[in-house]
């Protein structure tokens, strides 16, 4: 989850293959299946915990005082317990305790509903690693010290078993005739120096020094907010303005430009965690903006970022495939931005957008900007670059984008949901022998839909990869 790192290999060039810089878009699920993969196997090592309680009571050993945690053979209850367990004991429950509390708090529910109790739990994170590292200073695992004057199997005069041996011996050794090896001294053994911290300060120190830069970065300068705009369907529009903070297209909605250098956010109001109603809604009503911009002091905003997006990868395909679900449209606001600036600038030839809203109004949020794009490549004579298609899923009542020069929207505007496969099989037949760049952002079941699509890859002669842009 070092994520500056991550943008720098990813956006630097550095890392030149694409289907390296896939892989590192790829990050967060890595990091969830190491998580998910953490707390299987810790129920495991606490299950043999558990199993190893009863061994130790129901396998004393008289000859080994030294490795016994029970008090004597059949102890039942531990009421004086002893101090080599007692501190990994109490650390190991407490290992479970944050374990458990990370884990239940990052939930896909618990995350898209309040992310803040996520994010704070997550944040145990670092308790967590602290209480790794001293989990075992107890001493509880030893190793045997002289095993050179004590080598395991050999035979002792004071130890109990050593009739059984000598009886197993004597009667080994007449019929194999191999003489006994006499123990020179008791065994001794001795706690393992704890290592745990080998296996993780430098991960944690990597991400932890990660951490800092980005919290020296994002503090250095709060943004200036420029203004802000209201959209329907409850979606605000943040313009600010920050300096040497560079986002490329694709990680935020509108990027700088030589004339403007103010970058952008459109945020849906939902959940706990939009900036809107954590910075604006103590004071402002978002019907009401206007008035509430001109009179509210807005509290200081710090940016964290820009970090890398799988959407910069659109311009690198010569046919690429952009699916919005709702505000999912957000990146790919930048993306047809940068076109409209200069589109000969890329390896991209066509691009294919196909954006779902449940509301006629959501169009609205970037219909300038559509609009705009499809005039600028009919006028370079490139009528064929842009393919759009909208789709209005609330097949309620007669809808259409009436005003006059929004024209080329409405005769794009299609009502009910895409049929996914119907528009793979359009777009392989107008490719083949292509690979197409399938981007999407918006809700899960469209990004099911299409992952599923473009690994079952139809169209042996179109290939379409899949990306995914995350946000919960
Ligand atoms: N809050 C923010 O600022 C941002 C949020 N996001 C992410 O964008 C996502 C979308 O947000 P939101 O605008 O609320 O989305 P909505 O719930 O409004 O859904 C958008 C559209 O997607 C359609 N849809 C849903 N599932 C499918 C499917 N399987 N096939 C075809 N169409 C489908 C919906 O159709 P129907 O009406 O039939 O359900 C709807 O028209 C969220 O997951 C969020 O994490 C992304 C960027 C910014
Ligand atoms: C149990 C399963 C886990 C799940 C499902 C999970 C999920 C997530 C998700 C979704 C994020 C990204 C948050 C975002 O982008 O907004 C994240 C970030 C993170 N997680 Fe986990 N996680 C799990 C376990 C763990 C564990 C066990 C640790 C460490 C002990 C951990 C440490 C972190 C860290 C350090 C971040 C980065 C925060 C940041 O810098 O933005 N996670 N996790």
């Amino acid at each position: 989850m070092c994520r500056s790192l991550l943008t720098f290999l990813r956006g630097s060039q550095r890392v030149t293959g694409r289907r390296v810089r896939r892989l590192l878009d790829k990050s967060k699920t890595f990091h969830v299946a190491c998580g998910v993969t953490i707390c299987i196997f810790s129920v495991v090592h606490v299950s043999a915990h558990l199993v190893n309680m009863v061994s130790f009571s129901v396998r004393y050993s008289e000859d080994f005082p030294g490795l016994n945690v029970a008090q004597y053979r059949g102890q039942v209850t531990h009421t004086d317990t002893h101090m080599d367990i007692f501190f990994p004991g109490v650390t190991g429950v407490l290992l479970v305790l944050v374990l458990f509390l990370m884990f239940t708090a990052s939930s896909y529910c618990i995350r898209v509903s309040s992310y803040e109790i996520f994010w704070y739990t997550h944040n145990l994170f670092i308790v967590f690693y602290v209480i790794l590292m001293v989990h075992v200073a107890g001493g509880a695992l030893k190793y045997q010290s002289n095993v050179e004057t004590h080598p395991p199997g050999c035979v002792h005069n004071n130890l109990s078993s050593w009739t059984n041996h000598r009886a197993a011996g004597e009667k080994g050794a007449e019929s194999s005739g191999a003489p006994q090896t006499v123990c020179q001294e008791e065994a001794r053994f001795q706690p393992h120096f704890p290592q745990t911290w080998l296996w993780v300060s430098a991960p944690l120190c990597l991400y932890c020094a990660e951490r800092f830069y980005r919290f020296i970065r994002s503090s250095a300068a709060p943004v200036t907010i420029v203004s802000v705009v209201s959209h329907p369907c409850s979606v605000v529009e943040l313009r600010m303005l920050k300096s040497g903070f560079k986002p490329r297209p694709g990680q935020v909605s509108p990027c700088p430009t030589g004339k403007n250098q103010t970058f952008g956010i459109h945020l849906r109001v939902l959940g706990d965690w939009t900036l809107w109603k954590c910075v604006f809604l103590p004071t402002c009503n978002i019907s009401n903006l206007t008035v509430c911009c001109a009179f509210s002091s807005h509290p200081r905003v710090h940016v964290d970022g820009p970090f890398g997006s799988p959407s910069e990868e659109v311009f690198n395909y010569e046919v690429s495939l952009c699916v919005a679900g709702g505000i999912g449209v957000t990146p790919f606001a930048c993306v047809l931005q940068a076109l409209f600036d200069d589109w000969r600038q890329y390896k991209l030839k066509r691009l294919y957008f196909v954006w779902v809203c449940r509301d006629l109004q959501s169009f609205y949020w970037f219909a300038d900007l559509l609009c705009g794009l499809h005039e600028r490549l009919w006028r370079d004579n490139r009528p064929d670059y842009l393919n759009v298609q909208l789709y209005l899923s609330n097949t309620q009542g007669l809808q259409s984008i009436s005003e006059e020069r929004y024209r080329f929207l409405s005769s794009r505007l299609r009502i009910g949901r895409p049929k996914w496969k119907l528009i793979f099989q359009e777009i392989g037949r107008a490719n083949q022998l292509k690979r197409v760049g399938v981007f999407c952002c918006g809700p899960k079941g469209i990004s099911k839909a299409l992952h599923t699509l473009c690994n079952s890859n139809p169209h042996t002669e179109t290939a379409f990869e899949y990306n995914k842009e995350s946000f919960s």
